[in-house]
């Protein structure tokens, strides 16, 4: 008999010590430590592991081989929208990514026409002046909460990348747009479920109101003159068919897209921050690379800074934005040989597997040269390195996500330098996506 003929095992049962809480089960043990629970579930389970959260059993896919089966969904067994919204809720409605199968194909065949290169170029052309607006109120020598000034930096940058700016929209009202932003974004932590007041999900719910009506301001205009804000190339763009979005559409995706956009990038350049201050040889490699190119590089002199990309790569594999992503089985099916029966939440622990021993040499040390064409350690695996996910589901903006968060770092190598203690480890937030709760104090100084 071959392997596949093998009938599938059924998932491990749970062990009563890994049970958790009464109905929300290990969610909490979750946010305090996501790596070593993987790491207990791998050792004690395998590739498939059981897990509880809201009173339901769930599978834990562990290491690239499970994972990578699902990102290829090879039996269309695994859809994103059933999971992703119990987790975000319903404020990302009919977001790209909460889109299944036929319709997500065509959706995403009309989207990709807005992150073509020439698209990108005219982005990137829009990225510096916004940065540099963003970051004139920054203060120098003086400690400062870098995660939180970046995420209201990326913010800006958004109000003017993907909306061309807001002109009716006073600073009163752009901070409330901001707030309803991240309101929705912290649904995902919320215990309460429901439309309660007071309640991460109740203010989500307001938030998610306050965008729709500012997005819908906007819109006739948008439709009525193209510019080259994601806005309105939303509005304009149409495949070699003729497929275009409804205003539905147009909105539905400008709110995913801005809270998809602005999180993970402020991560990821909070997480370079961090290590550039703490091995100054790399922030000097780094500088050296922003220095030889002017104030304003176009795509290709960005994707020319070698050592800076390095850092990016190795930033995205020790702190991913996104650490885990999620899955419904709308059937049955198998993974590993482990049998996952329809209508099960499975979970694919990404972060896990960018610290696995198998694939990584001390996965824990911050080593960017891993990813230098003689080591190409992501290379140890297909779905080794899986910051942006995989198969038909992968972030449609990691180029965009790339050119900003080297464009940010570029401008501040240029201008500042900075250290961090060497022994500094952030206190992190894994409630939704993963920040440093202390917002990463930092002292910068001019160059
Ligand atoms: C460092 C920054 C980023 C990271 C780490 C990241 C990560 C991810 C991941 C892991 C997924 C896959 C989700 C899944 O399979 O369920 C995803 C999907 C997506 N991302 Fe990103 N992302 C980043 C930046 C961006 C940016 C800048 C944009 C838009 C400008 C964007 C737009 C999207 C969209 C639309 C999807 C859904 C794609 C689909 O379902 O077809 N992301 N992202």
């Amino acid at each position: 008999m071959t392997a596949e003929t093998l009938e599938p095992r059924p998932l491990p049962a749970l062990r009563r010590d890994d049970r958790g809480l009464p109905f929300i089960g290990q969610v909490l043990e979750y946010a305090k430590d996501p790596v070593g629970l993987y790491r207990r579930h791998w050792e004690r389970y395998g590739p498939v592991a059981p897990f509880r959260t809201l009173n339901k059993t769930a599978a834990m896919l562990l290491g690239p081989d499970a994972c990578g089966e699902a990102l290829q969904n090879k039996d269309k067994a695994f859809a994103n929208e059933p999971a992703w919204a119990q987790l975000v809720g319903p404020f990302f409605h009919r977001g790209l990514m909460l889109i299944d199968f036929d319709e997500h194909r065509g959706h995403r065949r009309i989207m990709q026409e807005a992150f073509t290169r020439p698209r990108l170029e005219a982005y990137t052309r829009r990225l510096h002046p916004a940065i540099e607006q963003g970051m004139a109120s920054w203060e120098a020598d003086k400690e400062f909460p870098a995660y939180w000034r970046l995420k209201q930096l990326t913010l800006d940058i958004a109000a003017d990348l993907f909306m061309g700016g807001a002109h009716d929209t006073g600073q009163a009202e752009m901070d409330r747009v901001n707030r309803a932003f991240i309101a929705c974004v912290q649904a995902a932590a919320g215990i309460v479920r429901a439309k309660v007041p007071f309640t991460r999900w109740g203010r989500a719910y307001r938030g998610r109101a306050v965008l729709g009506s500012f997005l819908r301001h906007y819109l006739p205009a948008k439709r009525a003159h193209q510019t080259d804000d994601i806005f309105s190339v939303l509005c304009h763009i149409e495949t070699d068919d003729g497929d275009r979005f409804t205003d539905d559409d147009v909105i539905n995706h400008m709110v995913f897209l801005m809270m998809a956009a602005h999180d993970t990038s402020t991560i990821t350049t909070t997480t370079m921050l961090q290590y550039l201050g703490q091995h100054p040889v790399w922030q000097e490699r780094c500088r050296a690379e922003a220095l030889a190119i002017g104030p304003a590089p176009s795509i290709t002199e960005l994707e020319g800074m070698v050592s800076l990309d390095l850092v990016m790569r190795e930033a995205l594999r020790l702190r991913a934005p996104v650490p885990v992503l999620v899955r419904h089985t709308v059937k049955d099916t198998a993974v590993q040989g482990v049998r996952i029966p329809a209508d099960t939440g499975v979970a694919l622990g990404i972060q896990f597997t960018h610290l696995m021993a198998e694939h990584w040499t001390d996965p824990e040390v911050f080593d960017p040269d891993r990813f230098a064409p003689q080591r190409r350690e992501d290379r140890s695996h297909r779905f080794a390195w899986v910051p942006f996910g995989g198969g038909v589901h992968k972030c449609i903006g990691m180029n965009f996500a790339g050119l900003e968060v080297k464009a940010i770092t570029h401008r501040l190598l240029r201008d500042y330098h900075w250290a961090v203690a060497p022994g500094y480890a952030p206190p992190m937030d894994n409630h939704s996506l993963p920040f440093p709760k202390d917002g990463l104090p930092i002292t910068l100084t001019r160059n």
